[in-house]
């Protein structure tokens, strides 16, 4: 290395040889000490300059050339070796199989016991009911473990290597630029295994899938909408078994079966060049069953529902058409109280009027749309040409006939399904429900089996035979706690209940938070039933008279 009285030398000599008549007294110039005074960057740069010292240069950038070369060369060779031992795939963020693999990785310990970790959020996906004995035990740790809501998983820009069939493997936590302006950066699972051919990563992604579906047997996933009009997971529900609606029968079957046999139909559709898509209309009294019944079908299809609401402050016309759009094409979109964003005065007037999309204070003065989407709009999303295909659409209302006839005709809304208030025969299928010794373990919710799916197997059934199905010894926290009862005391019981309930006059959410205050008091419930009754009536006509006390001083 040239140090710097060594440079100063050199080109102290320079200087010498470029001023001959400085030559005598050049010798007497003794070169200062780094750091001293004398010494100038001046001079320094004068000698990394100088002619002399570009051999030197020139010494340095041939052997920078060869180390660099080398560096390339060894690169290349390790990049070829590399590839042909390593097999080596790149997941991103939002791609379901990241999802899978993901999910797939919390299984192994390699992954979740690194030493650099980060804490993340558990998907909820595999978050863990605990059963009711642990809660009935009330084991807190037990149900601490199962259900708490952060997971270790190795920080990003880390690895971690273990072994998967014999192939050694290594995953990468990395991030790279999101394509889409609104993202920022987008995580990536760089995965590498020593194997040749392909069936080892094929193996390994099929049995992350089926961790997957088995995380989300029992489940069914609710998204919503963002704020950039595309969908995430808002929650995990348990799948709600369909039989715990008790609706009239055959209702429940003809909507299951005909949306099953709609799944099974794509090449019908598209053969005979109708859209590929189904619309369901629910109308009723609120609390009759229609979320539930929606919940129930999603559960027993396997499908994941999407909330569509139109309501949401900022929703227009365009951005309803992306996100129905970017829908997954086998799924539910809901459209829930769809006469509330979307009423037919309030929706005629203000296209007509105010021009699409303006806001407008609704006629009644009562409520005005938070959004501005418009029936053409909403139509068009519906069925226009960006309109996902393989979609079940599920729309409810409670007010049937304030909805647009274009809204509801056939091709949009394919099927509609009234739903009424309680029956007597519905209110005795809820007691039923609620006591009937092996209820609990019975119609267990099943994932979906494509196999299993079958057009039009079965028609209309007995409530009561599927209520009954499957039936294995309960023994519940509550059922402990209730007295012990025989199937013929709660049948006697459910019939003195249905003598009890008035026709259509209760919705079964009224009748379910009755029995709800009667859990483990089940001849309490039916023997107070009827004064609940009364009260109800009372209560009910303390109410609209002061209704009709309020609209007559509005009159006034
Ligand atoms: N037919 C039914 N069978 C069993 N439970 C029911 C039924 N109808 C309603 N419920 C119960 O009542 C509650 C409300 O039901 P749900 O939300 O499905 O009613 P809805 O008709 O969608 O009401 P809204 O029109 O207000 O949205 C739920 O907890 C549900 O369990």
């Amino acid at each position: 290395m040239a140090t710097p009285q060594a440079l100063f030398m050199v080109a102290q000599q320079m200087l010498t040889v470029l001023t001959p008549q400085n030559a005598s007294n050049a010798t007497q110039v003794q070169p200062p000490a780094f750091g001293t005074e004398g010494f100038s960057a001046g001079s320094l740069f004068v000698s990394l300059v100088s002619f002399s010292t570009a051999k030197e240069w020139m010494k340095l950038a041939v052997l920078g050339a060869i180390f660099e070369t080398i560096r390339r060369i060894f690169l290349y060779v390790y990049k070829k070796i590399y590839d042909y031992f390593f097999l080596t795939v790149v997941l991103e963020d939002g791609e379901k199989v990241y999802a899978w693999m993901t999910l797939w990785l919390l299984q192994h310990p390699a992954w979740t016991q690194s030493r650099d970790i980060q804490i993340a959020d558990r998907p909820t996906s595999l978050k863990v009911e605990p059963t009711p004995e642990e809660e009935a035990e009330g084991d807190v740790t037990k149900i601490n473990l199962k259900t708490q809501t952060f997971m270790y998983i190795p920080s990003l820009y880390t690895q971690c290597t273990f072994w998967y069939k014999r192939h050694w493997v290594r995953i990468y936590r990395g991030a790279i630029e999101s394509k889409s302006p609104f993202d920022g950066r987008v995580e990536t699972l760089i995965i590498c295994i020593w194997a040749w051919k392909h069936n080892v990563i094929h193996d390994m992604l099929l049995e992350a899938k089926m961790a997957y579906k088995a995380a989300k047997e029992n489940k069914i996933s609710i998204h919503v909408a963002n704020t950039y009009n595309g969908w995430e997971e808002q929650s995990t529900q348990l799948k709600r078994p369909l039989a715990s609606i008790v609706l009239d029968p055959g209702v429940r079957e003809l909507l299951l079966n005909d949306a099953r046999d709609f799944l099974l139909s794509k090449h019908w559709y598209l053969s005979r060049g109708i859209p590929f898509r189904r619309g369901y209309l629910l109308y009723g009294p609120p609390g009759t069953g229609k979320t539930s019944v929606i919940q129930g079908i999603a559960g027993e299809l396997g499908l994941d529902v999407y909330i569509v609401s139109l309501s949401r402050v900022g929703m227009d016309d365009a951005g309803l058409n992306e996100l129905i759009a970017n829908l997954p094409e086998r799924c539910i979109a809901l459209m829930e109280d769809i006469d509330v964003a979307f009423s037919r005065t309030l929706n005629r007037e203000l296209e007509g009027q105010d021009g699409p999309g303006k806001e407008k204070q609704h006629p009644s003065g009562l409520s005005k749309p938070t959004s501005k989407v418009t029936l053409s709009g909403l139509l068009n999303a519906l069925d226009g040409i960006g309109a996902q295909e393989g979609r079940l659409l599920f729309a409810t209302t409670n007010k049937y006939t304030s909805l647009d006839a274009a809204l509801s005709r056939p091709g949009r809304m394919d099927i509609h399904v009234e739903f009424k208030l309680a029956s007597k025969y519905q209110a005795r299928q809820l007691y039923r429900c609620f006591y009937h010794p092996d209820i609990e373990a019975k119609d267990q919710p099943r994932g979906q089996d494509p196999k299993n799916v079958h057009v039009g197997s079965t028609g209309p059934v007995e409530e009561k035979s599927s209520l009954l199905q499957g039936d294995t010894p309960s023994n519940t926290p509550h059922q402990r706690r209730g007295p012990q009862l025989s199937i013929q005391q709660v049948e006697a019981w459910a019939k003195q209940f249905f003598d009890a309930i008035p026709d259509r006059e209760f919705s079964m959410a009224a009748l379910q938070g009755y029995l709800m205050a009667y859990k483990t008091r089940p001849c309490e419930a039916v023997a107070e039933a009827g004064e609940w009754v009364n009260k109800q009536r009372l209560a009910a006509a303390r109410i609209e008279s002061e209704r009709t006390f309020v609209k007559v001083e509005a009159v006034d």
